[in-house]
Parts: structure tokens; C-alpha cells; sequence
């Protein structure tokens, strides 16, 4: 039997869609998993009555699949499903790291975000590994068809998740398919941007990096409250505010003296949209980890 912590996970950053993702402190899942003749699951934990126990349709499920590992699976869910946090990435990733050291596999990180990421593919429709990566590699990832790059990073972060749900597959069906070449230049502007705020851990850069005018208006406006918790966010020192993953958590940047300024000004803002919400103060985190064998 062993036990593996996997964090929540913030992708895109703005800038980054489908490329960039962020390991967080916390929420996280943890699974628990013992060999068996074949894969069953039981899932217990933040939202776990919306989250399928057949292993097709889980994303731990897919995982052992794609391992040839069966095993009995318990997911302990701390990352509350459909919330732009990465909750189906954290099943899929802490799956993948507990069955690969359950059968001594001997895979290497970036070998498991990619049996993740199918994890996720049976969730999204696609086999996105922006949330699989950080949550297995830990730091700040930048994933491309040709590997994944993982950075050490030390920036505040608060992440802010209202009690509303969107679901990844919906929130990319509204991402428009072209984009006007201002805004590509914009984009990678941007992204460059980000990438050497995280390098340097630089919360101003990394915030200005967050800003991006394709995909992210597409997306607030599925989320309420949106302008004016971002407006809150900044009111109150944030560096930077855009959606976590697909929504409908947004995740802001700022020096460490603001955090939690920041973190009150956005639960504040959603109260005063009459949407409830938590938020969670952050740093760049870990990678999954296996907390018992
Ligand atoms: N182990 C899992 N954890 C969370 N969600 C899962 C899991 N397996 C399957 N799902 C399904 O995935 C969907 C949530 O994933 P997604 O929309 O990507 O949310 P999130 O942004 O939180 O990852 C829900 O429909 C849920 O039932
Ligand atoms: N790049 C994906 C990330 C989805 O993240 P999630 O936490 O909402 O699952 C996207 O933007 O669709």
C-alpha cells in the first residue's frame, strides 16, 4: 500500500494557455493505492458526489489503465472538482506517481505527465498536461508537444475559488478558435514576461505577464463577479489577476507584505456579487510526493 500527495495546480497564467501551469501549496488530493487483480476506486472528499468511481471515467482510472497497474484506488479529494485548481489533474497525477513506485515501474517525471495527461483526456476531451506537469514536477512548468520544463520559483500567489462550477470542457468550448496578430504579438509579450518574473521571482513581472486578451475575456465572462474581484484584487496590491485554468478560480500575484490583502479583497468582491468563495494563500509549490509506504 502507499499514499501520494498531489497539489492543486494553477494552468495558463494568462499568457500561457495550455502551456504554462503552477504548482500551489495546497488544497491537494491524496491516493491511496494497493495492488489488486483489477482497478477499482472510491472516492471520498471535497465534491467527491460528482466525481465518477468507474475507472474509465476517472481519471485515476485512466491511469492505471494506460500503466497496466491495477490496483484499488482511494482518492481523498482536496481539490474540489471543476474549479479551474486542477482537481482532476491532481487525481491523475498522484495516481501516476503512486503506481509507478506501487509496481516499480521506475518512470521518469515527464514520462508520468504524459500517462497523466491521458488521464485528463478522458475528462476535457483533451490530453491538456498543463495541470498534470507542476502537479507531478512541482515549480513552474512550460509544457510543449516536445517535453516539459520545470522552474523553481518563489512568488505569492492567492488563488480565489467561488462557489460557482464550470467545467473544463464547457470553458474550452468558448475559446475562440483564431486570434487577430496584435493580440498574438500581445501574447507572447506577455508570456516572455512571465517566464522571467518566475525566473527571477519577480511578483511584478510575473503579474503584468498574467495579461492576455484572447482567451481569458472568453472565459471571465462565464465566471461572476469577474472585473470587479480582479479590480479588488489589484485595489489591494495584486500584481496580477486572470483565471486559473478554466475557471472559475482567478489567481493573483503580489509581493508577500499583500498576500493577505489580496486574498480578503477577492473573497470580499465575490461576497459582494453574491457568489461565496474561499481563497488560498500560495507560493510556487512542490510536486507530488509519497507521504506513506
Ligand atoms: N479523480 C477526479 N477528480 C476530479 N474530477 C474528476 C476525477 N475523475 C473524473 N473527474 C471529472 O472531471 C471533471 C472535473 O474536471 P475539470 O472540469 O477539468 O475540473 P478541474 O478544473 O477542477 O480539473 C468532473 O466532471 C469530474 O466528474
Ligand atoms: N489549459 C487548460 C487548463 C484547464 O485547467 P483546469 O484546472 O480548469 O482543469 C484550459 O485552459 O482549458
Amino acid at each position: 500500500m502507499l499514499t501520494v500527495r498531489a497539489p492543486a495546480t494553477s494552468a495558463n497564467l494568462g499568457s500561457g494557455f495550455d502551456v504554462f501551469g503552477v504548482a500551489l501549496d495546497r488544497p491537494a488530493d491524496v491516493v491511496t493505492v494497493e495492488r489488486a487483480a483489477e482497478t477499482t476506486i472510491e472516492v471520498s472528499g471535497a465534491g467527491a458526489q460528482y466525481i465518477p468511481e468507474d475507472p474509465a471515467k476517472n481519471t485515476a482510472g485512466v491511469v492505471a489503465r494506460e500503466l497496466d497497474a491495477p490496483a484499488h484506488i482511494r482518492i481523498d479529494k482536496g481539490v474540489r472538482p471543476s474549479s479551474g485548481l486542477g482537481s482532476s489533474a491532481a487525481s491523475a497525477a498522484a495516481a501516476a506517481v503512486a503506481l509507478d513506485a506501487l509496481y516499480e515501474r521506475g518512470h521518469t517525471g515527464e514520462e508520468l505527465v504524459r500517462v497523466a495527461a491521458e488521464g485528463e483526456a478522458a475528462v476535457s476531451g483533451e490530453a491538456h498536461a498543463d495541470n498534470v506537469a507542476p502537479s507531478i514536477l512541482g515549480g513552474f512548468t512550460v509544457v510543449r508537444d516536445d517535453g516539459v520544463l520545470s522552474i523553481d520559483a518563489d512568488v505569492p500567489l492567492v488563488a480565489c475559488l467561488p462557489e460557482i462550477v464550470v467545467s473544463t470542457r464547457d470553458a474550452r468550448g468558448v475559446v475562440p478558435r483564431s486570434a487577430e496578430m496584435d493580440d498574438v504579438v500581445h501574447t507572447v509579450g506577455s508570456a516572455a514576461t512571465l517566464t522571467a518574473g518566475m525566473q527571477r521571482d519577480d511578483p511584478s513581472l510575473v503579474g503584468r505577464g498574467m495579461d492576455e486578451r484572447v482567451v481569458t475575456p472568453a472565459r471571465a465572462a462565464l465566471i461572476d463577479g469577474y472585473d470587479a474581484v480582479c479590480e479588488a484584487a489589484a485595489d489591494a496590491g495584486a500584481t496580477g489577476v486572470t483565471v486559473s485554468g478554466a475557471g472559475p478560480a482567478l489567481i493573483a500575484a503580489c509581493y508577500p507584505a499583500r498576500q493577505r490583502a489580496v486574498a480578503s479583497a477577492m473573497v470580499e468582491a465575490f461576497a459582494d456579487a453574491g457568489v461565496d468563495a474561499r481563497a488560498y494563500r500560495s507560493s510556487v509549490g512542490d510536486g507530488a510526493e509519497i507521504v506513506e509506504r
